[in-house]
């Protein structure tokens, strides 16, 4: 594509140098500027990619976007904002790959990984191959890919789900976190169905205030479009979780056709006969396109939400429920999401990724359940990111647990006790005994206290990190599972 093409696609978009210059590819970060590329200079939180400009041309970038004109000897198009301008080339180099995709997104605070895979496998059991893209990881046609985000940036999102039509896929279910919908990683990218878990507090060193954070969430409702259409397979849905206040304002937010799902509130998939038992959860569904029994392998209430949010979406492909109800049954559960962690051990240890305050009370009403005896809690908060959950977490987990074991998350650039002196403003606030808890700072001592500490017939919840394999202090990155150092404290102790 030559660069003048590229300049006809805004509106305010002023052309410096040579338009008939061919660009072979786009990049945003210098270091991967390959020969031939656009280099898009973005304006960042922490640095200026303009600045990096010198650096992607002496790597062989043949030309530049900018909000300022460079003093470089290279051509130049300059916007209004490298962002949006790179949203529109991103999806015009790559052919507009979301028009050809089926694509599902799945945004809310808790619940879009678990939801994205629940979709992704009813959609491949009825044959109809899917994509995924998420925290965990991009998966599709049998490859998969590390992802270092939950959404990627507009370039590499418009590039992976080229790669997806040409591999073939028909459907791409995908979470969209409320950066990306606030920073626009999703402009252009076309939407069939959008759908909502929930909305819980997170986030607000990023979104100041939960108004803000649902402004956030909600521009992917508001950018579904009407899909009016006759063919079914062009209409637009907005999937919504009736039990969640925030679904009022999505719904005015969108003129697509709006589906509820839920469990207290009347829905059009409705869940009922719930129990929970440490194997899993059954349930009772009613649908607009009929009504059916389900088991799921997965324990906890907020699965059956995840479930149902899963069931709505999938009916609303044309799968029938007898399908859909099959898949779920065999899906043995997500990755670091209530995973069991058993080496032999007359105790239950369970790793999980909550890491809010909504998730953290969810996944220990779960424990409590099926706990013959105490609840551990071992669980820290990550740095560099929302603070004020912190005591609120270090509250639900005193209240919900028979002993606490604060330690660290990911603490990066914070100083590690300092952010559990925070956890531990919460605990103090609600008069928890200090016999109740202990704050160490090392995650791994924390682990293995906690397990050296259990009983027959208690259970061990180790939240935050999940399927995490690593463990980021500072700016430094080391290797670090949960669940392979649950792993060795427990051999520790059978020894
Ligand atoms: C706040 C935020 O979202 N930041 C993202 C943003 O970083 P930034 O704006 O600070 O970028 P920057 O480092 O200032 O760089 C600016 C530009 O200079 C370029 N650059 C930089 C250095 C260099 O040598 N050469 C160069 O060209 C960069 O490639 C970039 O284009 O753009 C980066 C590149 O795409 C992202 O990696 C980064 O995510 C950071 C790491 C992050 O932690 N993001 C989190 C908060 C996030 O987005 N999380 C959500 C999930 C949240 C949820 O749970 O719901 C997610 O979707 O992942
Ligand atoms: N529907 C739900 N409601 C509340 N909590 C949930 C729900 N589903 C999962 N959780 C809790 O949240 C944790 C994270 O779940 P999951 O990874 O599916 O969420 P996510 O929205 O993808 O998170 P992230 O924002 O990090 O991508 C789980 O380990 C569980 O404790
Ligand atoms: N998607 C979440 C993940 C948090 C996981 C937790 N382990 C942490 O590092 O804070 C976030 O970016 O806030
Ligand atoms: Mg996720």
């Amino acid at each position: 594509m030559q660069l003048k093409q590229f300049a006809s696609l805004l509106a305010v978009c002023e052309l410096s140098g040579n338009g008939n210059t061919e660009i072979k590819g786009i990049q945003t970060d210098s270091r991967q500027v390959q020969d031939g590329d656009m280099f898009i200079c973005l304006p960042g939180h922490t640095v200026d990619g303009h600045d990096y400009a010198d650096k992607a041309v002496s790597l062989g970038a043949v030309a530049l976007v900018v909000e300022r004109k460079l003093e470089i000897d290279v051509p130049q198009l300059i916007v209004s904002s490298c962002r949006f301008a790179m949203a529109v080339f991103s999806d015009r180099f790559f052919g507009h790959p979301s028009q050809k995709l089926n694509m599902i997104g799945v945004t809310g605070t808790n619940g879009k990984t678990t939801t994205t895979y629940l979709i992704e496998q009813i959609l491949n059991d009825a044959e109809s191959e899917t994509g995924l893209i998420g925290t965990i990881q991009m998966r599709y046609a049998g490859q998969t890919f590390p992802m270092s985000g939950t959404t990627p940036e507009a370039l590499d999102l418009q590039r992976s789900l080229h790669h997806m039509v040409e591999a073939g896929v028909k459907n791409c279910v995908m979470e969209v976190s409320s950066h990306a919908l606030q920073q626009g990683r999703v402009k252009g990218t076309e939407f069939r169905t959008a759908v909502f878990t929930n909305l819980t507090q997170d986030h607000l060193d990023y979104h100041h205030t939960m108004e803000e954070y649902r402004g956030a969430k909600s521009l992917l409702f508001a950018r579904l479009g009407n899909g009016f259409e006759d063919d079914l397979h062009k209409r637009k849905y907005a999937v919504l979780n009736a039990d969640d206040a925030a679904s009022v304002y999505f719904a005015d937010s969108t003129s697509a056709e709006v589906i509820t799902y839920g469990i207290d509130a009347n829905a059009d998939v409705r869940a009922s006969n719930i129990k929970i038992t440490a194997r899993g959860t059954s349930f009772h569904v009613d649908s607009f396109k009929g009504s059916t029994d389900v088991e799921l392998r997965m324990v906890g209430k907020f699965n059956v939400y995840n479930a149902l949010a899963a069931i709505s979406a999938a009916l609303l492909e044309g799968i029938e429920l007898d399908s859909i109800k099959r898949s779920l049954e065999a899906i043995p559960g997500v990755d670091g999401r209530v995973e069991a962690v058993n080496e032999g051990q007359p105790f239950a240890v369970i790793v999980d990724y909550a890491h809010t305050p909504d998730g953290l009370e969810n996944v220990l009403r779960t424990v409590n359940e099926f706990a013959e005896k105490e609840v551990f809690c071992v669980f820290g908060c990550g740095g560099d990111r929302d603070r004020t959950k912190r005591p609120i977490m270090g509250q639900i987990a005193a209240k919900y647990s028979d002993r606490v074991f604060v330690t660290s998350d990911n603490p990066r650039t914070e100083n590690p006790d300092a952010i559990l002196e925070d956890i531990k403003q919460g605990l103090i606030a609600d008069g928890v005994p200090s016999e109740k808890y202990e704050l160490i700072v090392d995650r791994k001592s924390a682990i293995k206290r906690a397990i050296e500490l259990a009983s027959p017939g208690d259970v061990v919840l180790i939240a935050g990190k999940g399927h995490e394999t690593y463990q980021i202090i500072g700016t430094v990155k080391t290797d670090f599972d949960d669940r392979l150092v649950a792993k060795e404290a427990i051999r520790g102790i059978t020894k």
